[in-house]
């Protein structure tokens, strides 16, 4: 199935704008992608396609540009989507794990009552830059006493090391375009 992707033309959909949010970082614009109707439904088959029939019970996507992959990747495994989020969105009760950004810190919450051990998870966001988001996303899956060994992005920065933290925490990753350089 991904012998029929347009991997050239879902690279070049992604718009890069140089030093947004600040001097010296080159932002990859997944919203041009979006905007691309073509372009975004081969990206969003190239995500699923090597996770289809492979026993996943839930996508799990972080927010906010995870929401946009992830629910419509579980839509084609046949699987409920479950949203991690930033602080004071969830209305019920939830966990939460804490994670470095470049300055300071944020949290992400997943609701305890939306996963559990007989899940089999898969993550899915739209970029892997440090991995720090993906980490915590990992650790909450993992709290609730699911199994997560996949990630999925639409993009990979391979120079911020975010695959060798994720290798580290025995999860695998897979991605459909990489940017070096920044
Ligand atoms: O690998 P990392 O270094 O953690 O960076 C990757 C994360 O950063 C971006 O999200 P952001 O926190 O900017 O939130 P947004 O999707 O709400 O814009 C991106 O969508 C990933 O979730
Ligand atoms: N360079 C980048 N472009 C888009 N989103 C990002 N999140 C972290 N780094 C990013």
């Amino acid at each position: 199935m991904t012998d029929s992707i347009n991997f050239a033309q879902i690279r070049d959909s992604i718009k890069s704008i140089p030093d947004y949010p600040k001097p010296g970082v080159i932002f990859r614009d997944v919203t041009s992608l979006v905007e691309d109707g073509d372009a975004f439904k081969q990206a969003v088959v190239a995500l699923a396609e090597p996770f289809i029939n492979q026993g996943f019970t839930k996508v799990v996507g972080t927010e906010a540009r995870g929401f946009i992959f992830g629910a419509a990747v579980a839509n084609i495994l046949n699987t409920g989507f479950v949203l991690a989020r930033k602080p004071n969105k969830l209305p019920r009760e939830t966990i939460s794990q804490t994670y470095q950004l470049e300055y300071g810190q944020d949290e992400l919450h997943i609701h305890k009552d939306s996963l559990n051990e007989s899940d089999k998870v898969l993550m899915v966001d739209d970029l892997l830059a440090t991995g720090g988001t993906i980490e915590a996303t990992a650790k909450l899956i993992r709290k609730l006493g699911a199994e997560v060994d996949h990630a999925a992005f639409v993009i990979t920065l391979p120079d911020l090391g975010g695959e060798q933290k994720l290798h580290n925490l025995g999860i695998q990753s897979y991605s459909l375009v990489s940017f070096d350089g920044e």
